[in-house]
């Protein structure tokens, strides 16, 4: 028997206690073992909640309980969980977490810490998609060339509803919050940090890469606005938050930001909660995962299937797919100034003649060649007209410089904006 104990028993916990309770034979006849959720530690006590399981507001009860042979933690945040995950670690209990901001922060220290002891993490990447086991076991015999993908839910919830509903960004943010998919802070989602954690832990399974999220390219959906949706309708576009990581020779691009997505694409039909990811690897060529990436149902199927894996080979982490750091691999994180895609971008400017003529002038200057164009009047200003230029592949640094000139431009009367085109 394999006793769990519960820290975090809110949107996801409930859920792992229902199927561990619910789905009993069937866990009971494929680990070989019974898995029992014996105690939860949630912070209020006294809040009223639909789950069937003893409950304290003291993490010892769970970390310095001898009867307690798996921690579950599902509590969210990084120093407090880093504390709670690391406790249970000395303890030799084995850990299964869905907190992927604790590994995008701390996964090489718990590699190390953890040694034998096993960490599951199924749940942190894609939610419900087992998108762990298939990098780290069914695809572990390839080089793998790139990973692109949908990896959060609540922004690709929102895009879908302003793409096909004309909804509002915060209307849709708050509904993904009622329906348990946002992160405690949506900052962490609208803003693209969850997805950067999530491609930082994928990256260390496919490249061994050890760096923070500090240090890639992130940016978030909060941006968008209607006149982008009507260029990326115009021209078969749809609008997708992309989590990337590509190797070019011995470098390793990582970024994270809303791109526009030809709609001829599978990734681009990915809708509403739903995570899609493409892998690509040196011998399998193209794979491609679909599934809930957020919520509480989907993401406890993840957790318990990490509890089935524990109790299954107690001997084997799961936490093993962490390889060696890159840099001992040769490869190099690639600056992103470096980076070399298309370009969408959108300038909103006094409505006179010559300002297309200059702004033409300035992107030539850079090596930016249009692609296509779009004019059109702004809604709420009418002496105000929106500029939607698309550009041919040019480099990040070449744009981050036009953008900059652009805006200083006495006609150009909001920030100019830009999205990234993944053809
Ligand atoms: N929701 C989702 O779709 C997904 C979530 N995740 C990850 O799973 C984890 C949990 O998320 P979710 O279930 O949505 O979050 P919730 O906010 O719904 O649940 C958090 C739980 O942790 C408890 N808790 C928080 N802080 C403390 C503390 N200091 N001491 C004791 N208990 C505490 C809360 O107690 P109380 O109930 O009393 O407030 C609550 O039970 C996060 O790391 C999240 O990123 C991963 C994939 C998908
Ligand atoms: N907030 C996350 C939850 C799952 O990881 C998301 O929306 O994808
Ligand atoms: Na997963």
């Amino acid at each position: 028997m394999i006793r769990v104990g519960i820290i975090g028993v809110g949107t996801v916990g409930s859920h792992v206690v229902k199927i561990l309770q619910e789905n009993e034979d069937i866990i009971t006849a494929r680990s070989g073992k019974k898995i029992i959720p014996i105690i939860g530690v949630v912070k209020d006590t006294t809040k009223k909640r639909d789950v069937n399981l003893p409950l304290s507001s003291d993490v010892n009860d769970v970390l310095d309980n001898p009867e307690v042979d798996v921690v579950v933690e599902l509590m969210g945040g990084v120093d407090e969980a880093y504390k709670i995950v690391t406790r249970a670690l000395k303890n030799k209990k084995a850990v299964v977490t869905a907190n992927k901001a604790l590994l995008a922060y701390h996964r090489y220290e718990l590699r190390d810490l953890a040694g034998d002891t096993p960490i599951g993490y199924e749940a942190s990447v894609a939610g419900g998609i087992p998108i762990i086991k298939a990098l780290r076991e069914g695809l572990s015999a390839n080089h793998i060339e790139a990973i692109k993908g949908i990896m959060n839910g609540t922004c690709n919830f929102i895009l879908t509803k302003m793409m096909n509903e004309k909804a509002e960004f915060a209307d849709v943010l708050r509904e993904a919050q009622a329906l348990g998919y946002a992160e405690a802070d949506p900052t962490f989602d609208v803003g693209g940090f969850d997805a950067a954690h999530k491609l930082l832990i994928l990256a260390s399974i496919a490249y061994g890469i050890d760096v923070k999220p500090e240090e890639i390219l992130i940016e978030g959906i909060e941006h968008i606005n209607s006149e982008d949706i009507y260029f990326a309708k115009e021209f078969g576009y749809n609008i997708k938050l992309l989590t990337i990581a590509k190797k070019s020779g011995d470098q390793v691009e990582l970024r994270v930001h809303p791109a526009l997505v030809p709609i001829t694409q599978m990734i681009a039909k990915v809708d509403g909660v739903m995570n899609g990811i493409s892998v690509i690897g040196d011998r399998v060529g193209e794979t491609m995962y679909y599934g809930p990436g957020a919520g509480g149902s989907a993401t406890a199927s993840a957790v318990v299937s990490d509890l089935i894996d524990i109790a299954r080979h107690t001997q084997n982490s799961p936490m093993l797919g962490f390889i060696k750091p890159l840099e001992k691999s040769g490869l190099t994180l690639m600056n992103r100034d470096n980076i070399c895609t298309q370009y969408y971008i959108r300038v909103t400017v006094e409505d006179k003649i010559g300002v297309l003529s200059k702004i033409s002038e300035i992107l030539g200057k850079h090596s930016i060649s249009i692609s296509s164009f779009l004019q059109k009047q702004d809604v709420k200003k009418e002496e105000r007209a929106v500029l939607l230029f698309s550009t041919h592949t040019c480099k990040e640094s070449d744009i981050q410089k036009a953008l900059q000139e652009l805006s200083q431009l006495e006609f150009v009367e909001l920030k100019p904006a830009m999205i990234r085109i993944e053809a």
